[in-house]
């Protein structure tokens, strides 16, 4: 890095959850990061390059004091990195989001305000004066559409006009501080009584360097493990309330001052909005739309497009050139005979099936995933689906949030591993995590199980959806027990509905599948070279025999185990195998059951290591064993010995009755 780069100033854009900071951030960097419609998207920060400035994208937070881990990251920039700062407002929240503008500018932070969302303001009917806006707040203010562009090149060019105006009124309350040698910024945050900061200024003897500087980001984060300050005091100014309720007023007095507010009535949006968390109305719609993505993806996407790749572009041109090609430019010799293999054996070869399942099945079925996904995600209706079902899945000890996982993962698991990111708390992601490689068959395998099913008639279908909810709900219930702690409820911010943009919906299905690709593909072609290693040496017949034990159990032939061992790999391998067994319709009915409840495919393990842990890991792959066999051997019984004694009462009863009647 030349020195040039070095000395770059930062710039951070910081404001409330939501307001479109990250927008923002990809239009000046020119570098994507992922924006959806819902607060918390951004958890981490971001740096990128605007003109001669490092930019710093940060989660949302709605202040500069350190209540929340997101508030705690955004204080840390705002006072020991940023040179100046990006306040993203959202022209319809002017009272919620200029409270954290004159924090700042009473911090002494040099800011530039981006107006954002003027167009929902247009909507709302709200008129707002900038450039009186701009005179009450001292600082240069631009109006933006961040997702249109408008007004990112002004906000570009004001940069440098970046301000805090000399005197704001908190100084003040600077007059009951003990001599502290600090900044206006943390003189403001110990007068709000801002722990951290009270804490490092009682830790620090000969207070701190000033102005703010990099290495009060040391002392300050010695204070916070601390947790108690060195000489036992620590300054307390009781100011809080007084300074906030000053701010909340002069918030108030701007916005009275440059706001016109017209009368729209209730958008209809927000109508729809209404309707989406009541219950009443809002289970059908959300049925209508778990309806429509299970069509797309399980039926148009994982059947038809599926198919027609696997049959026609694999089945009858590429594999038959790739192997025409393999045969002819390897040479004839003893030693070639398992490289082949290797390469394009009908099992598992590296360059004809490995390469189809991932281009040609996972593929096609991630992208169309990653588009509903952001469909869902950027208008708003994800968090509603997630209010509405919060409270059916509290009782399995999830919050809402954890019916994203639950949707995705009837489409792949391993994706639906990844999107546990977004349910809250450790405990919630481990039940989830836990649910789903136990008992969500994802579409691929769902796909050929209905099929199957449907051979032998509707009711085997409730009854298979009747037995996974049953395990879902034990399962759910016993992990609640014992896992210790409890559901955070879901607190989350309804966003507004928004007509997603398709360009952003597309761009992270772009980056969210070249992210999928880099790290699932090399996997798979590393378990394909295993597993066809393993076949070439007559490893697979073995293990088939060595699992007799258990598919007796079940009452299923000895050639169950091979399914097993393709369940091992992938659960729609194991169903698609099914279709090749003599079974009868009990019997069907019982290993779709085992290879649903099975253990998680390999993706979906080395996602879950990956998200979670090794322990958790093991101990998730060991229990599907034994839940599937569980519930699998209990079925078989049932159907042995239950059953017909069942059916002879009931014709018993039926003959008597008639009997009697007759
Ligand atoms: N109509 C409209 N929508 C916008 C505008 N700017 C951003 N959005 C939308 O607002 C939503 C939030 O945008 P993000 O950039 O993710 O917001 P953020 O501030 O980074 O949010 P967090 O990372 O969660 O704090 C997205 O759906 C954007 O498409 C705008 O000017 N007009
Ligand atoms: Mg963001």
């Amino acid at each position: 890095m030349s020195d040039d780069v070095e000395h770059r100033e930062t710039v951070a854009l910081v404001g409330a959850p939501n307001v479109g900071k990250s927008v923002v951030f990809g239009a000046l960097a020119d570098s994507y990061v992922d924006v959806s419609n819902y607060p918390g998207t951004t958890v981490d920060t971001t740096q990128g390059e605007c003109d001669d400035y490092r930019l710093t994208d940060t989660p949302g937070a709605h202040g500069i004091s350190s209540f929340s881990e997101e508030e705690r990251v955004t204080r840390d920039i705002v006072l020991n990195e940023a040179d100046r700062v990006i306040n993203v407002v959202d022209a319809t929240q002017l009272d919620r989001d200029l409270f954290m503008t004159l924090q700042l500018l009473d911090m002494g932070i040099p800011t530039v305000v981006a107006l954002n969302m003027m167009d929902e303001a247009a909507a709302d009917g709200i008129e707002i004066d900038v450039e009186a806006l701009e005179a009450e707040l001292g600082v240069p203010v631009v109006p933006t559409v961040a997702v249109d562009g408008d007004g990112i090149g002004e906000l570009r060019d004001r940069l440098p006009e970046a301000s805090a105006p000399d005197e704001t009124g908190i100084e003040r309350f600077f007059s009951d501080l003990p001599a502290v040698e600090v900044g206006r910024a943390r003189k403001t945050l110990l007068v709000e009584d801002d722990e951290p900061t009270a804490r490092a200024v009682a830790d620090a003897d000969d207070g701190f360097d000033d102005p703010v500087g990099p290495d009060d980001a040391a002392a300050d984060d010695a204070a916070d493990q601390d947790g108690v300050a060195a000489d036992g005091g620590v300054f307390a100014s009781g100011q809080r309330e007084a300074v906030y309720g000053n701010r909340r007023r002069r918030v108030g007095d701007v916005i009275d001052a440059v706001q016109h507010r017209g009368d729209r009535g209730r958008p209809l949006a927000e109508r729809f909005s209404d309707l989406m968390i009541d219950p009443l109305t809002g289970t059908p719609i959300a049925l209508a739309i778990l309806g429509v993505i299970f069509y797309l993806i399980g039926v148009v996407v994982a059947q038809k497009v599926v198919d027609f790749l696997e049959i026609v572009v694999f089945g009858e041109y590429y594999n038959p050139a790739v192997e025409g090609v393999v045969t002819s430019v390897l040479p004839a010799a003893n030693w070639v005979e398992p490289i082949e293999f290797l390469l394009v054996n009908d099992n598992l070869g590296l360059v004809t099936v490995t390469v189809q399942y991932i281009l040609g099945v996972l593929l096609p079925l991630v992208i169309a995933f990653y588009l509903v996904i952001g469909v869902l995600e950027d208008s708003g209706m994800l968090p509603r689906l997630a209010v509405l079902t919060d409270r059916g899945l509290n009782r399995v000890g999830l919050n809402g949030r954890a019916i994203v996982p639950m949707i995705v993962g009837v489409g792949c698991v391993t994706m639906a591993v990844i999107t546990t990111r977004m349910v809250g708390s450790r405990r919630e992601r481990l039940i989830s995590t836990a649910l789903l490689g136990l008992a969500i068959p994802c579409s691929a395998q769902l796909g050929v199980i209905m099929g199957l099913l449907a051979s032998l008639g509707m009711g085997w279908w409730v009854a298979y959806v009747g037995v996974l909810l049953g395990v879902l709900g034990v399962a759910g219930v016993v992990l609640d027990r014992t896992l210790p702690g409890e559901s955070e409820a879901l607190v989350t911010e309804l966003p507004r509905m928004r007509i997603p943009k398709p360009r952003n919906v597309l761009r992270k299905t772009y980056n969210r599948t070249k992210m999928f690709l880099r790290e699932a593909a090399p996997l798979f072609g590393v378990t394909a070279i295993g597993v066809s290693a393993l076949d070439y040496a007559g490893g697979l017949d073995a293990i088939e025999a060595g699992l007799e034990p258990l598919t007796g159990l079940l009452g299923l032939p000895q050639e169950f185990g091979q399914i097993l061992l393709l369940g091992l790999i992938r659960r729609d391998f194991a169903a698609a195998g099914m279709t090749g067994l003599e079974l009868g319709p009990s019997q069907i009915f019982v290993g779709l059951v085992v290879i649903t409840l099975f253990v998680p495919c390999i993706l979906s393990m080395v996602m879950i290591l990956k998200e979670r842990d090794l322990k958790t890991g093991l101990v998730m792959w060991v229990g599907s064993w034994a839940v599937a066999f569980g519930v699998g051997a209990a079925l078989a019984m049932g159907f042995a010995y239950v059953v017909p004694r069942v059916n002879a009462a009931v014709g018993g009863v039926i003959a008597t009755f008639a009997g009697v009647i007759g």
